[in-house]
């Protein structure tokens, strides 16, 4: 047995037994605690080869009591593989339901028929897998969170509860089952709703528009909206109209004239600020180290490194509230570590006593844009957020010196986890499949936002790949250098070859290219070059020779994972690294045929987990 095993039965054993306490006699526990979840084939319970929860199946069991989700969403080997979580038709209650959130694969949530109460927890967000939710027949009160964020919601029940506020605006087109009726919800459906039938909207008083009878009240029309003796809403709103603009030209002139105060007082405390951060970069320099660990001097990455440092600018804060205020001064006498020396520069770990965390900081070195530009494309980016697209904190820029802040990732790399310490880890089919979904999404969303910047990634690799304890991947240093594994793009000189249009799509290729890389490092468990070993070809060559499944990563054959899918995979990989740039598919195409092949995955484990409700249900007298 598994210590995962043992782990796994000590969370389901504390979760039933909290809903069973107050059950008569005959109602206790469906299970054996003494036996084990996956190999006694608990009822409900669904497991993959690897003896890893997947699915959890009690509805209708007449649970009671409070539901204390975190006895699985906490643990970390379930979190990372649950996937159904389904608890309809019970007389579960209980408001904290925000630990479900950690449960960050589940596709399907199904608390329907509860005497769940209290708003449904902002938490919900995070869990950007959900396909199915099921909320029905509550108590659950209060506005909903935001969930038209979780993108690939297909499925929203939510009828008879109290739910009240404005409904969020789902992109309807996604969904092939809605329903919030017998509700408190107000406001206009919003655009699309009319798709579904008005009996999934009824029984809100307050709701209007398609497909309901009731259109909404248009803001100007009625001319009842007139007091007597008063203004109609029209002339309210010019009078408001002129008002804000009065303000805003006032505002306007007060900012300019402020600005060009700023820009005098600036010069004078800018000479300053240089003197005194050249002072205390040049005093550490020379001081003896007081880093904690790890043989590095802070001339590291201080700017000074020999050169008279001029600084021309302190740290720059993004939009990040946790780290507003720091100082690069500080950064410098803070404990670092150095966590990897690469082509482009050197990242530390960094202990910040100001910020209470701990930072990951990338000195870049030998990059040739301009401080100004610089600033540009880092402001840019941070205008650009994807929930798995790692955003940097801050940054300071010199002629000599690049850095970046970010956070800190405790639990490493894509690239640690394939070819080093798994920490405990299993990395089965499943959660391969969805860390390259998760990528390819954060690839897809920042290849199409920042198109017409023309900022790619530009170097990704399996270490840029960063994994939270829940297996969520983030990608780090996106849009940084310029630099790829992509032999199409790199000339003799190891310049990029063209010009204009023809560049910038190539640099989105090459991160194409780079993609189908790590596609090939997750499928074969093999490292990109090892003695010599250029990955790409030899899978291309292999496979042409037709023996296709020797490329595959043995722990995912022994594990019985699906060989359609890892073949539908490998073959999405060949193409992105075709060498020709031209043939390969853009990211949306590849996001897009990689969430297919996740759909298919998730439906042979929700099919295997519907056989072992019939058994329940065939069972029970
Ligand atoms: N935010 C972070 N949290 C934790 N570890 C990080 C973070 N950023 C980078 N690392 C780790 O630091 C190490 C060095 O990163 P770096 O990006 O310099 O390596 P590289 O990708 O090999 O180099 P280069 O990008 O310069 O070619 C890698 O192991 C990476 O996983």
């Amino acid at each position: 047995i598994k210590p995962d095993e043992e782990e796994l039965r000590a969370a389901l054993s504390n979760l039933i037994t909290g809903l069973t306490e107050s059950a008569p006699p005959n109602q206790a526990s469906p299970w054996n605690l003494t036996s084990y979840p996956c190999r006694d084939h608990w009822d409900g319970v669904a497991c993959d080869n690897r003896n890893s929860l997947r699915n959890i199946t009690l509805d209708g069991l007449k649970l009671s009591g409070n539901l204390n989700a975190s006895f699985l969403c906490d643990v970390q080997s379930i979190a990372a593989s649950l996937t159904v979580m389904s608890l309809k038709d019970n007389n579960l209650q209980g408001e904290s339901l925000a630990e479900i959130a950690n449960c960050r694969q589940l596709t399907r949530l199904y608390l329907g028929g509860n005497r769940f109460n209290g708003s449904l927890p902002d938490s919900f967000l995070r869990l950007n897998n959900l396909k199915v939710l099921d909320i029905s027949s509550n108590n659950f009160s209060g506005t909903l969170p935001d969930l038209s964020r979780i993108s690939g919601l297909t499925e929203f029940s939510a009828q008879n509860n109290q739910l009240s506020g404005f409904l969020p605006s789902f992109e309807f087109s996604n969904f092939h089952t809605f329903n919030v009726s017998n509700n408190n919800f107000s406001g206009p459906i919003p655009s699309g709703g009319d798709r579904f039938p008005a009996s999934s909207f009824t029984k809100n008083d307050q709701l209007c528009g398609p497909p309901l009878p009731n259109s909404c009240p248009s803001a100007s029309s009625d001319s009842s909206d007139k007091p007597k003796g008063g203004y109609s809403k029209d002339e309210i709103l010019t009078f408001l109209g002129y008002f804000l603009l009065g303000l805003t030209v006032l505002l306007a002139t007060i900012v300019f004239l402020c600005r060009r105060c700023k820009k005098a007082e600036a010069k004078v405390e800018a000479d300053s600020r240089v003197a005194s951060v050249d002072d205390s970069i040049s005093k550490q320099i020379y001081a003896p180290s007081n880093f904690k660990t790890g043989p590095v001097s802070k001339s590291d990455y201080s700017t000074a490194s020999g050169e008279s440092a001029v600084v021309p600018s302190s740290l720059i804060v993004l939009s990040s509230p946790e780290v507003s205020g720091i100082r690069f001064e500080n950064l410098l006498k803070a404990p670092a570590e150095l966590l990897g020396r690469g082509k482009h520069g050197s990242v530390y770990k960094v202990f910040s006593e100001e910020m209470g965390m701990i930072l990951a900081v990338k000195r870049i070195k030998d990059w040739t844009i301009s401080s100004y530009d610089f600033k540009q494309r880092m402001r840019r980016l941070d205008r650009v957020k994807h929930p798995n697209i790692l955003p940097a904190l801050a940054f300071y820029s010199s002629n000599q010196e690049k850095l970046l802040v970010y956070e800190y990732l405790q639990h490493g790399s894509l690239f640690n986890l394939l070819h080093g310490t798994q920490m405990g880890r299993t990395f089965d089919w499943s959660t391969r499949l969805d860390v390259a979904a998760s990528i390819a999404d954060g690839l897809a969303f920042m290849h199409q936002e920042l198109r017409e910047d023309g900022i790619a990634h530009g170097n990704l690799k399996s270490s840029d790949v960063l994994l939270t304890q829940n297996m969520e991947p983030y990608i780090s240093e996106y849009g940084l250098v310029l630099d790829s594994q992509d032999p199409s793009l790199a000339g003799s000189d190891n310049s990029y070859q063209g010009n204009g249009e023809h560049l910038n799509r190539a640099i989105f290729r090459a991160d194409v290219y780079a993609f189908g890389v790590i596609l090939l490092e997750l499928l074969t468990g093999k490292l990109v070059q090892s003695d010599g070993l250029d990955l790409a070809s030899w899978v291309v060559s292999v496979v042409r020779e037709e023996w296709t499944v020797e490329v595959f990563d043995r722990t995912l054959i022994r594990e019985g994972a699906s060989e359609v899918r890892m073949v539908n995979l490998l073959q999405i990989a060949i193409k992105c690294v075709n060498r020709s740039q031209e043939a390969r598919p853009s990211m949306n195409e590849i996001a897009a045929m990689i969430s297919t092949l996740k759909e298919e995955e998730d439906k042979s484990m929700d099919d295997a987990s519907a056989l072992i409700s019939t058994s329940i249900y065939e069972r029970s007298p």
